[in-house]
Formats: C-alpha cells, structure tokens, sequence
C-alpha cells in the first residue's frame, strides 16, 4: 500500500486555529473536507522546512512553528497517511487562500462543528481534550 508522509499546522492565533477546507478530489474521503495547512514532505527537507515551506505556498504566512503536538497514522482506503502535526503562531489572521476554498477561525470549542479529514479527527480530539 502507498504510504504518504505529511506536515500540518495547528496555527493560533488569540486562542482561535485557523482550518482550511480543502478543494474538490476525485477521492470522496479528502473531497472539500477541512483540515490544518500543511503538505507533503520534499526530499532532503526537515518537517519544519517542509512546514514553513507549505504555509507561504498555501497561505502566504511565515508562521513561528512551535512544537510537534502529535503524529497520526490513518489508513485510508487508497494510501497509508502519517501526519505530524504541529502547534504554531501567527502574528495576524492576514492570510491568502492559494489553494483552499474556504477558511474558518475557530475555537477549541468550536472545532467539531466541521467535516474534517478522518485522519486530522485524533488531533481535533486532542485539543478539545487538552483545552
Ligand atoms: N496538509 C494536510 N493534509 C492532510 C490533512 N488531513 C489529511 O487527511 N491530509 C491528506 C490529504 C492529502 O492526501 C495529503 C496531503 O497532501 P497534499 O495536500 O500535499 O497533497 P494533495 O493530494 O493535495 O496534492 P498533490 O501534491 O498530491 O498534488 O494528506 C491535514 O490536516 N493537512
């Protein structure tokens, strides 16, 4: 099965996290879902440089890349995913959707209300968790 490694950005800012909903897919299971801004990690690159990398391509931000908050292995039907996701800040919400189609600044209490992505579901649950 193909495995895919992947970065994402848990980004606050004044206690809200930013969630982008990702465009239409031709798998049903990403398709306009939301998730936390991040991609693919390039070779040679460490998971920050892929981050950092991933959030000026996709929002235009320089974002202060925190901490590793938690790693997810979700099996989905076509690839097996991991994610490392990290906790990061932002000094404004000034930011530019270069391939998502909506954005939504939101609250810990708040968050459960989207669609999101299966696997971002055990980070979601974390950060309720923790408060
Ligand atoms: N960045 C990010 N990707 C996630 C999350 N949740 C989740 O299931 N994914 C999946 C969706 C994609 O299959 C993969 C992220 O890769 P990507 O965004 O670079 O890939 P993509 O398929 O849009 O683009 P491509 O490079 O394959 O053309 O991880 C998440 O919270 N953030």
């Amino acid at each position: 099965m193909k495995k895919v490694e992947v970065v994402a950005a848990i980004i606050y800012f004044e206690n809200k996290i930013l969630c982008v909903q990702r465009a239409k897919n031709k798998l049903p299971y990403i398709s306009e879902k939301f998730e936390f801004p991040g991609g693919k990690i390039e070779k040679g690159e460490t998971k920050k440089d892929a981050l950092k990398r991933e959030l000026l391509e996709e929002l235009n931000v320089e974002a202060n890349i925190k901490s590793l908050f938690l790693t997810v292995v979700h099996q989905y039907p076509d690839f097996e995913l991991t994610m490392h996701s990290f906790i990061c800040e932002v000094a404004s919400k000034d930011i530019t959707l270069h391939e998502h189609i909506s954005q939504e600044w939101l609250s810990l209490t708040e968050l459960r209300k989207l669609d999101w992505a299966a696997a971002d579901i055990p980070i979601v649950d974390k950060l309720v968790m923790n408060g």
